[in-house]
């Protein structure tokens, strides 16, 4: 049994604990609202997942002395853009080392990181026993009623990454494990994007071969960019790459799917933001991917096209004509190039 905290009481943190909890370990969430861990200490998360009741097991507090110090293991499951503010809060209170897990799936605009990057910016190493990513195609909604799921988790240090597998492994939760932590980043940030663009696609009624072929060709620009930025390719095909990405692009539980459905019906950035209530993590992925485009001199056309839409106020029909009327391409100059 592992003495673990769970930063972030939203769909993917409390279904995480959920999973810890049903595994026997001493687990805590932690909520920056009390009346929220109120809530969950009654055992239901309406507002995040509606409908289910959450085992006894699941202890919820808004304390962070009380998270911080209960934690040999610590999940971040808060979006991208609060990890810095929650890894703050976190080393205020760190006497001890602990194994830090995130399970966030985005890139940081302007200063490009990724969120294991973010994590050791702000928690000194000494506090530090190692960082591992919790990635793969997963979604809360279906985890939670214990539906068959596969996830990866990555990091370098192979002793590390199966001290997390076996700390979420069982009978519906599957964990492998990878040490390209760069790869399963880039994949599960990225993959939002392209889940984005093919809800906006969906939404502009456009249909499955427009689909297929953002999301063929999506992949083959996340992992022109994964490569250059130190990534290994076969990491692309698999559960971080093309597993998230066809959830992501095919889930009616996807929030970025679901964003860019609205999109492509004609409804605003700012309105569709408003309808979500819960974090839409392409939209600020796409700013930082277009900024890592020009950083590593690498095409993204699809990202470019959403970022217009996105950021510049392109109508969505105009940036998939540009799309398609690109100069023509050999479709494995990817490959040749890798080779
Ligand atoms: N949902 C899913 O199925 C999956 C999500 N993920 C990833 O997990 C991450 C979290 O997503 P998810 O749980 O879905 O997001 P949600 O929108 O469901 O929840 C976000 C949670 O983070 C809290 N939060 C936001 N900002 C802060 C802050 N500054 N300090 C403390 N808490 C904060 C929110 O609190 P409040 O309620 O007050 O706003 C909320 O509890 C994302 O990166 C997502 O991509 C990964 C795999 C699956
Ligand atoms: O990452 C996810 C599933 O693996 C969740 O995707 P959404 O944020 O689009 O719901």
């Amino acid at each position: 049994m592992e003495k673990v905290t769970v930063f972030g009481a939203g769909s993917w943190g409390t279904a995480l604990s959920y999973v810890l909890a049903q595994n026997g370990h001493d687990l805590l969430l932690w909520t920056h609202r009390k009346e929220q861990a109120e809530e969950i200490n009654n055992h239901t998360n309406e507002r995040y997942l509606k409908g289910v009741q959450l085992p006894d097991s699941i202890k919820a507090t808004a304390d962070l002395d009380r998270a911080v110090a209960h934690a040999d293991i610590i999940v971040l499951a808060v979006p991208t853009k609060a990890i810095r503010e929650v890894s703050r809060d976190i080393r205020a209170r760190l006497s001890k080392k602990a194994l830090f897990v995130h399970v966030s799936k985005g890139i940081e605009p302007d200063s490009l990181k990724r969120i294991s990057e973010m994590i050791r910016d702000e928690i000194p190493a000494e506090f530090i026993e190692e960082v591992v990513i919790l990635s793969g195609p997963s979604h809360a909604e279906e985890v939670v009623l214990e539906h068959p799921t596969t996830v990866t988790a990555a990091c370098a240090n192979t002793q590390a990454a199966n001290r997390i597998q076996d700390l979420f492994m069982n009978s519906y939760f599957r964990v492998y494990t990878n040490t390209d932590v760069i790869g399963v980043e880039i994949g599960g940030a990225l993959k939002n994007i392209i889940a984005l663009a093919v809800g906006i696609t969906d939404g502009l009624g456009y249909g499955d071969n427009a689909k297929a072929a953002i999301m063929t060709r999506g992949l083959a620009e996340i992992a022109r960019l994964g490569v250059k930025m130190g990534a290994t390719p076969l990491t692309f095909s698999g559960l971080s790459g093309v597993g998230d990405l066809i959830v992501t692009c095919t889930s009616v539980h996807s929030r970025n799917w679901r964003a860019g459905n609205m999109l492509g019906k004609g409804k605003s950035v700012e309105e569709v933001l408003e309808e979500m209530g819960m974090v839409v993590e392409g939209i600020r992925t796409t700013k930082a991917a277009h900024q890592l485009a020009e950083r590593y001199q690498v095409p993204m056309p699809i990202t470019q096209a959403l970022y217009m839409v996105l950021f510049e106020g392109v109508k969505p029909e105009l940036a998939v004509e540009e799309l398609m009327g690109r100069m023509k391409k050999n479709e494995m100059e990817d490959l040749v190039d890798l080779l």
